[in-house]
């Protein structure tokens, strides 16, 4: 039921402000959880893991991680998620990043549509970074449903934004 997206929402929200404030990036947090059985299967935040590391990529690699695989390639994270994974994002994936890192929804697709059914999202990415964020498309031409969760916009984007120049 929708109530359950913004308390995970809500959840992701209260990880993303453990990053540390950075005027170059967006303070985000990620939760994967199995939309079967409303398990957490695994969280994130921007910066969490060393690197120069995002909130979604930090869910995955923890997962990997928990899973000791040797990498967070996809396919080897396909193998170990159930076939209903949700991913749930304070901010939208990213389809480009500055840093020339890997996108966050190049991530997705690589574990692939089988596994991840679902990406919600509480806000759109701003333009300050990258001028039109082309996730949604992306995700939805591979069959994955993009849902926006509406009502936390100005906490999200508050807390992302912490590390800007006012
Ligand atoms: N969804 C999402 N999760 C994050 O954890 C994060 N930091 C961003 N931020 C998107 C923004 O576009 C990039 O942070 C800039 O493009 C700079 O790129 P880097 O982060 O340095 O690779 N977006
Ligand atoms: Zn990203």
């Amino acid at each position: 039921p929708a109530g359950d997206h913004e308390a995970y929402l809500r959840h992701a929200l209260s990880l993303a402000q453990k990053s540390p404030p950075k005027p170059s990036n967006y303070r985000v947090g990620a939760v994967l959880v199995n939309a079967a059985t409303n398990e957490v299967l695994s969280t994130g935040y921007t910066l969490e893991l060393p690197g120069n590391t995002h909130a979604e990529q930090c869910c995955f690699e923890k997962l990997a991680q928990q899973h000791s695989l040797d990498s967070d390639a996809g396919v080897d994270l396909a193998d170990v998620l159930p076939d209903d994974v949700a991913l749930y994002t304070t901010m939208e994936p990213c389809s480009f990043r500055l840093s020339g890192n890997l996108p966050c929804v190049d991530r997705i697709l690589k574990i692939g549509a089988a596994k991840i059914r679902t990406v919600y999202v509480g806000v759109y990415e701003p333009e300050k970074f990258v001028s039109e964020n082309s996730g949604r498309q992306k995700l939805q031409d591979a069959g994955i449903k993009y849902v926006h969760v509406p009502g936390l916009e100005k906490d999200i984007l508050e807390v992302a934004t912490a590390g800007h120049e006012k």
